[in-house]
């Protein structure tokens, strides 16, 4: 039977569900897959709404299960957000911004060509390990060979801190790489970031086909213009089992952090663990006080001078904000 059409022409509007029983007013469970500004899409069952929230709440992450109230064919009020088991932030000086709830792992993109940023990566980690998600690694574009060994280098310090990296060839090895990271995804509620030109739509494209095809959808949907692929989205992934789903975000170059506080960032870096409690003082900051264990370890070549100085910056961050 062919849905009725309401409102936006090609809009799939199910107002009447059943057999021509008005739903309006109609209580629904659902995702939010994708935000642009204060509109949000929400899934329920297959059908995606067009959503907003009551008053001017603007605290919707992509990710939330979320109750609703349809208000009309394909639109609905956002009522009530269920519980968060965890909620990645990146922030500046004046606001956090939420990037998404309910994730379980994050994975950083990088390549071989073009070189990447190692404060972002690290950015990506310490907010990963500050919400309580796990990281990976994802090398992509191994079949550049030229810059291989060299990017190889560059990220084997991550994996001495414990987070896996994956080598993968989006574009010259797309099914190894989909053998590669299908089981990873499976069960998970993953997101993928990275900077710009890393590949990271090639791989959301070869993981969802569809992609292209759902983010015009979603970009019609939240009216956000048309070559406008700034916005968050979700996808489900059925096929690796019933949670799966992987979200794509903007590729951005600032990883603001400001909304760490210093108890959370010492934590973040994993490799402080060891030297916590050491210090001579009890409230050291671990920047230039005397007797420091974690500075002792810097010396030693235990911790990684460059991740150090990105803990002192993002200290200073964290004492710069105006909220
Ligand atoms: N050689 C090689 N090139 C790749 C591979 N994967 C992606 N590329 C290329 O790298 C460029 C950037 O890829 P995208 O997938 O658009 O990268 P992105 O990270 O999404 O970048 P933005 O769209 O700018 O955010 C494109 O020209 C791709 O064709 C790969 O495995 N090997
Ligand atoms: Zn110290």
């Amino acid at each position: 039977m062919s849905a009725p059409k309401h409102g936006r022409a090609g809009g799939k509007a199910r107002a009447q569900r059943g057999n021509g029983i008005d739903a309006t007013g109609e209580q629904l469970q659902a995702v939010i897959i994708a935000a642009h500004g204060r509109h949000y899409l929400a899934e329920a069952d297959g059908e995606k709404l067009q959503c907003v929230t009551r008053g001017k709440k603007t605290n919707v992450a992509v990710g939330d299960q979320v109750m609703l109230t349809r208000t009309s064919a394909d639109q609905g009020v956002i009522d009530e957000i269920s519980e968060r088991r965890t909620l990645l932030y990146r922030s500046d000086q004046y606001k956090s911004k939420l990037l998404a709830a309910n994730l379980t792992q994050l994975f950083i993109v990088v390549a071989t060509e073009p070189g990447f940023a190692d404060d972002l990566v690290s950015r990506a980690l310490v907010a990963a390990e500050a919400a309580g998600i796990k990281a990976h690694l994802i090398l992509n574009k191994t079949d550049v060979v030229e810059s291989l060994a060299k990017t190889r280098e560059r990220v084997q310090p991550y994996a001495a801190l414990g987070y896996p990296v994956y080598e993968v060839s989006a574009k010259a090895q797309p099914e190894q790489t989909l053998a590669t990271l299908k089981p990873l995804l499976a069960g998970q509620s993953s997101i993928l970031i990275g900077q710009s030109g890393m590949g990271k739509s090639s791989l959301i494209n070869l993981l969802v086909p569809e992609a292209d095809i759902a983010v015009r959808e979603i970009s019609a949907a939240l009216d956000t213009g048309k070559h406008t692929t700034t916005f968050t989205r979700l996808y489900q992934l059925p096929e690796l089992g019933p949670d799966s789903a992987i979200i794509d975000s903007p590729g951005f170059q600032e990883f603001g952090l400001y909304h760490l506080s210093e108890g959370m960032l010492e934590r973040a870096f994993v490799e402080f663990a060891p030297y916590l409690g050491h210090c001579k003082f009890y409230n050291c900051r671990h920047l230039s006080e005397p007797q420091c264990a974690v500075l002792d370890a810097i010396a030693d070549g235990k911790i990684a001078k460059m991740r150090h100085t990105l803990y002192g910056q993002l200290l200073h961050e964290s004492a710069q904000t105006l909220y």
